[in-house]
């Protein structure tokens, strides 16, 4: 294969003066020869000799300059101690004469100051390198490797720019969106070009095991050292690392590992020192590369460890790449990986950092909150109702809070769907044989939807998924945005549709309640799933640029260096629901009166030691269970006895109930949650964490007034809140008349109840009310395992928390968490 030599060279200028400058490799005819592809060898192999000779020298001095270096030690050590000497005999000798001390530091500042002289003497102006658009010796070899081994037709986003600036062997910063393609830019370089090994480490071993197998499909050498490699196999990769090759005689071109195997072990940082001498180790990649900062909102410590790259060894280029990276966190990466300052990689310096990113929204996914039914019956109707709807038969993934959750959402999306929905459940509970079976048979469209935990989707690379539909909201905002984005990797139009109802806050806040920053990330979340009117991309925007620090402009153009605007006007996207709904659709109202009146309850909650959670407040204040409530047993008392209820007469202590319907009730308590009318209180037992809702200090704004002034509309404190528009006046069927209002049994309605409830007919009805508010809680911290690189291979696995049972029409809670209770339940009025 004969390739042009390239039209544009990049001649390089130092900045010292003692170095000779470079030639451009047409100069030195470096460039005679060509690449070679797997195997297929061109005119430029020379220029590949060449190369590894060099490396190898370079490798070899530095091993002399290390010599050096640790001589020079005790040397410097004296130096130090003479210096100090010195300096404080001139501090003697200038008390005594009473003359001024002479600067100490003088001489390091003039010598610095000519060593700035130096460096600027001579010195023309180096060249910049567009690595983006500019033509290199290897352009028509990396286009031709796209379309035949990738069978991609073009880049996109900054992928060329990154791949060339790869392969002029640069120090690299490149962030792209979630599904942006970013395994290209460094899996390209890897495989083209003159023999040598790419390391990438990785955090994720579904993500590693998914990249091996793609690229052992495109009949890349690929190998991945984990946790779970027999010590026969690991064995032989490290061989082949060594000596360069393998029994078929082909070098390994990409090596996957885990941060861990890097921190934790000798034998393989004694293999890659010997590669690297052989000037065979061409390039380190960092995946997931904001795990390095503290900083960051995923800091993980094996990743710090990655320090030591560079400083054993600082000849071979690092690549970090990431999908989210502040200005805040960008320096702390540098400084953690080594790397010298960022220049543009569009206009960049012949040293540094090149830095590259893309704008980090989506514009084919398609945001949406739905309002979830209470009932886990009907709310699982309602998911496969939207499914059917929107997406029959493609690809799509369920998030569930659970490992039960999704596995029974799972069974009951079959089971009501006639099997029509074709479903699977993944979770970091399931053997590795299973996961690997579901993932096949996910790809191969044998499944349809995965109901799955946060444990999926890292590293899964689906380009169909169609629609990603979140059964209970994520912790946090950051979460949300990254599962979100396992949707329409092929660059397809696809759906993120949250199901939320305002009750699930309660589960998320008793497993983050002890997160520094969980509750806070959680209530983010929450005012995203309440906003009926904020378009979805500005609302994450608004978010990232101050948790993150990402510039808002980042959104809809490539971050541009040293940006740390968090204010530039932001385009909306036109496809969110908050963006395409009908401005009829939703009603602003003023709802002071109501959280008075819900404020006013909870003070005699509190006074008589009540406990209640969203769910159960939202039925009091609408009078539901005829006032009463549950207050704290009296010690040696069996809990749910009749005298553990108080009651509250909502006539004589607030004038009347709310006048809301459920949901929106449950909406008006979230809203107050979120401007501090409310807070929460966490109560842990041996099973669970309950969390009850209390007034906070700033509720007494409002319930010191009486309700006449607060129904005068005259004081300062306005309260309004956005609900769907009522839909319909119709009247409900006689069925789901008494018991739709808070019924998990299997005939609760399936449809949302319009607001129009007051003023029908219900007969008052005793019903066993499954304890919604404390439904299990199970652990969902269920990440995938993370590696580990000891002999045994202990793989981290997920606590499964077994605090709940499910049953037909709900969860019941094991002993000791307050049972069910008995309440007398009538529709509104
Ligand atoms: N130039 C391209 N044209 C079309 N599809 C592409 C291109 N580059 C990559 N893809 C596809 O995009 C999908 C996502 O790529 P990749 O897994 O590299 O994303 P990523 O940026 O690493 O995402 P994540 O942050 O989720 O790991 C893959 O299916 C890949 O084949």
């Amino acid at each position: 294969m004969a390739y042009k030599a390239r039209e544009n060279t990049i001649t390089i200028v130092s900045d010292d003066e003692d170095m000779e400058p470079h030639r451009s490799p047409e100069e030195s005819g470096q460039w005679s020869k060509g690449f070679e592809i797997d195997g297929t060898v061109d005119r430029t192999e020379g220029n590949a000799e060449l190369r590894d000779t060099i490396k190898v020298k370079l490798s070899k001095l530095d091993q002399e300059i290390n010599s050096v270096e640790s001589q020079l030690k005790p040397l410097q050590a004296l130096h130090a101690t003479l210096v100090r000497e010195r300096t404080q005999l001139e501090t003697q000798l200038s008390d005594i004469t009473r003359r001024p001390v002479p600067d100490s530091t003088g001489s390091s500042t003039s010598s610095s100051k000519r060593a700035v002289r130096l460096s600027n003497s001579g010195s023309s102006k180096p060249r910049l390198i567009d690595y983006q658009t500019e033509s290199f010796e290897w352009s028509s070899a990396v286009l031709s490797i796209l379309k035949s081994t990738f069978k991609l037709p073009s880049f996109r986003l900054c992928q060329e720019g990154v791949v060339n600036a790869a392969l002029d062997d640069r120090d690299i910063v490149c962030v792209m969106p979630t599904g942006g393609g970013k395994s290209l830019t460094y899996q390209l370089p890897a495989i083209l070009g003159n023999r040598g090994l790419t390391i990438v480490i990785s955090p994720l071993l579904a993500l590693i095991w998914d990249q091996v197998r793609a690229m052992k499909d495109l009949g890349v050498e690929c190998v991945m050292l984990t946790g779970s490699t027999s010590k026969e196999e690991q064995n032989e990769i490290y061989r082949r690392m060594e000596s360069g090759s393998g029994h078929n005689g082909r070098e390994i071109r990409l090596c996957y590992v885990t941060p861990e195997k890097i921190s934790k072990s000798k034998r393989f940082i004694s293999v890659l020192e010997k590669a690297n001498t052989a000037g065979r180790l061409k390039r380190i990649v960092i995946d997931e590369a904001h795990c390095c900062s503290q900083l960051g909102h995923d800091f993980r410590p094996d990743y710090k460890k990655l320090s030591m790259l560079k400083t054993l060894f600082p000849r071979v280029p690092i690549q970090a790449v990431t999908a989210t990276l502040s200005s805040k966190t960008m320096p702390d990466l540098l400084k953690i990986l080594r790397l010298p300052p960022i220049c543009d990689g569009r206009a960049a310096n012949t040293s540094g950092t090149v830095f590259f990113s893309s704008p980090l929204y989506r514009p084919n996914l398609h945001y949406s909150v739905i309002s979830k039914p209470s009932s886990s019956k009907a709310s699982v109707e309602a998911v496969g109702s939207w499914i059917r709807e929107h997406h029959t038969g493609e690809s799509g993934i369920i998030y569930c809070l659970s490992k039960k959750d999704a596995e029974v959402v799972a069974e009951a999306l079959r089971e009501w769907s006639k099997q029509s929905i074709k479903t699977g459940v993944y979770h970091a509970g399931l053997e590795d044989w299973q996961k690997e079976g579901i993932h096949k048979d996910w790809r191969s469209g044998k499944v349809n939807v995965i109901c799955a935990t946060i444990a999926f989707g890292l590293g899964i690379d689906k380009g169909d998924v169609r629609y990603v539909i979140h059964h209970s909201m994520s912790k946090s905002l950051e979460g949300y945005y990254q599962e979100t984005g396992r949707a329409g990797r092929d660059g397809k139009d696809s759906d993120c549709v949250l199901f939320y109802r305002g009750q699930d806050a309660s589960r998320l806040s008793s497993l983050v309640y002890q997160d520094a920053d969980g509750p806070s990330k959680l209530q983010e979340m929450l005012r995203f799933a309440e906003d009926l009117r904020t378009c979805r991309k500005v609302a994450f925007a608004k978010y990232f640029s101050h948790s993150a620090h990402l510039s808002a402009s980042a959104w809809d153009h490539s971050e541009t260096l040293g940006s740390s605007s968090t204010s530039s006007a932001i385009s909306v996207c036109g496809i969110c629901d908050n963006c395409t709904r009908e401005p009829d659709s939703i009603v602003t109202m003023d709802v002071t009166l109501d959280a008075w009146r819900v404020l006013k309850v909870l003070q005699v909650v509190q006074r008589e030691q009540g406990r209640l959670t969203i769910a159960s407040l939202a039925d009091l204040v609408r009078g539901l269970g005829g006032g009463t409530f549950a207050v704290i047993a009296e010690k040696g008392k069996k809990r749910g006895a009749a005298d553990d209820k108080a009651r509250v007469d909502l006539d004589s202590v607030c004038g009347g109930k709310v006048e809301l319907n459920k949901e929106d009730t449950e909406s008006l308590l979230i809203h107050m949650l979120l401007n501090g009318y409310l807070s929460e209180s966490y109560h842990p037992t041996a099973y669970a964490v309950n969390v009850y809702i209390v007034a906070s200090s700033s509720a007494f704004r409002l319930s010191r007034l009486t309700q006449s002034e607060v129904e005068s509309g005259s004081i300062a404190t306005k309260i309004e809140c956005t609900f769907p528009a009522p839909k319909t006046k119709a009247k409900k069927p006689k069925k789901q008349k008494v018991s739709d209002e808070f019924d998990g049994s299997d005939d609760a309605r399936t449809t949302k109840k319009p607001r129009a409830v007051k003023g029908s007919k219900a007969k008052a009805k005793i019903k066993k009310m499954p304890s919604s508010d404390r439904d299990e809680l199970e652990a969902i911290h269920d990440l995938d395992r993370w590696d580990d690189v000891s002999e045994d291979d202990e793989l981290l696995d997920e606590e499964e928390g077994l605090w709940g049972e499910r049953q037909a029409d709900g969860w019941t809670v094991k002993p000791g968490v307050d049972g069910a209770r008995a309440l007398t339940v009538s529709d509104s009025e």
